[in-house]
């Protein structure tokens, strides 16, 4: 039982998804968490949010608007709970907002775990991953930020009968405001936790700009044949099979990983939204740059994923570098240097 705790913290790590082939596939998390630190008041106080970090000045504070309360309140309303019971909750946020490292996922997450705790559902890990995934409809980020580690993950295809309208909130509306179902169903999402070197870390290059998820998506052809030129398909199938255990090996085989990080599924079509990134994923190799393991574009971007073992400074500032060539004065960017972390999503209860 978890009623009588007073206050509880939920914490859930950033996440990279696709690393390259791995579209709506492949995710890491890493060591940079979102936290809900929350207290329960008296019966009928009214529910009370503040927020610092990243987003403070553009997310609402109002609970059917924000992605974590809202989510957390569709949760709720699947159990016949029409509101989130009396808190205090102070978001801090040290993720960047639309750059590719999984915000939203990690705020959907963050969500479904504060429905969990505070009406004390007692969901299990799976049980929260279906939830998330009627939020989210791609499961790479959700799916490492609610387990940790490197993760592949797929979701079963919905019925037609499951697809009738209702208020879930979607993290990316949909283009046509197609319906979405009313309540999830079970068995969702389906996931494994894959191996990843410890002497592998990322370098995120995080430019000063946004490109929504949404807006990312819409570029993408809507069907790709088995036949086209590239043979984008197959060409991305055999990469994601060699890169999944690539990356688990030590000693890291930084070449062969480097090519198998190679896309053609949605990075060359994001191209025009990223300026610069063509010319990074050329120039900014294993061979050129001591220390470098791949790199691809982080999620949707336009953050710069950069997997490598040393150097991280100096790889780091060649990626920026290309950044502020690009037309009309360049693009300023900061970097992380981040771990992959093994444990995902959590809630820690006091008093
Ligand atoms: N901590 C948060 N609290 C509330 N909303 C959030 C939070 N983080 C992200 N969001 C919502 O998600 C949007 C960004 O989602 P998206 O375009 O998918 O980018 P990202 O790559 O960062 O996930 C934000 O504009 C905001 O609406
Ligand atoms: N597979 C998705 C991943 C989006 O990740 P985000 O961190 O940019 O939200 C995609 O590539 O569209």
């Amino acid at each position: 039982m978890t009623s009588q705790h007073k206050k509880f913290k939920i914490s859930v790590p950033a996440t990279s998804a696709n690393i390259g082939p791995g579209f709506d596939v492949l995710g890491v998390a890493f060591s940079l968490y979102l936290t809900l630190d929350c207290e329960r008041l008296p019966e009928g106080s009214p529910l009370q949010m503040t927020y610092e970090g990243e987003g403070a000045t553009s997310v609402p504070l109002i609970a059917e608007k924000n992605l974590i309360t809202k989510t957390a309140l569709y949760v709720l309303s699947t159990y016949g709970i029409q509101s989130l019971p009396p808190l205090k909750i102070h978001v801090t946020n040290p993720i960047p907002l639309g750059r590719g490292l999984g915000s939203s996922g990690s705020a959907v997450v963050a969500g479904v775990l504060l429905a969990n705790a505070a009406g004390n559902l007692g969901m299990t890990n799976d049980r929260m991953l279906d939830y998330c995934l009627m939020v989210e409809r791609h499961p790479d980020n959700v799916a490492p930020a609610l387990f940790g580690g490197f993760v592949a993950s797929f979701l079963r295809e919905l019925e037609p009968e499951e697809l009738e309208p209702s208020s879930i909130p979607r993290s990316e509306p949909t283009r046509n405001g197609a319906a979405q179902p009313p309540t999830p169903v079970t068995d969702i999402g389906h996931y494994i936790q894959l191996g990843w070197t410890k002497e592998i870390k990322a370098i995120a290059v995080i430019p000063d700009f946004e490109v929504a998820t949404e807006d990312a998506r819409a570029v993408l052809p809507s069907t790709y044949e088995r036949a086209d030129k590239s043979r984008s398909g197959i060409y991305n199938l055999q990469r994601i099979a060699v890169l999944t255990t690539a990356l688990s090996q030590t000693p890291v085989n930084a070449d062969l990983i480097h090519k198998a990080m190679a896309d053609k599924v949605h990075q060359p079509y994001r191209n025009s939204l990223i300026p610069g990134m063509s010319e990074m994923l050329v120039r900014i190799t294993p061979k050129t740059h001591p220390g470098v393991v791949g790199i691809c574009l982080s999620g949707a971007g336009p953050t710069i994923l950069v997997l490598a073992t040393e150097n991280f400074d100096q790889i780091a500032a060649a990626v920026q570098e290309i950044f502020m060539r690009q037309p009309n004065g360049g693009i300023k960017s900061v970097y992380k240097v981040l771990d992959v972390v093994h444990d995902g999503a959590q809630t820690h209860y006091y008093d």
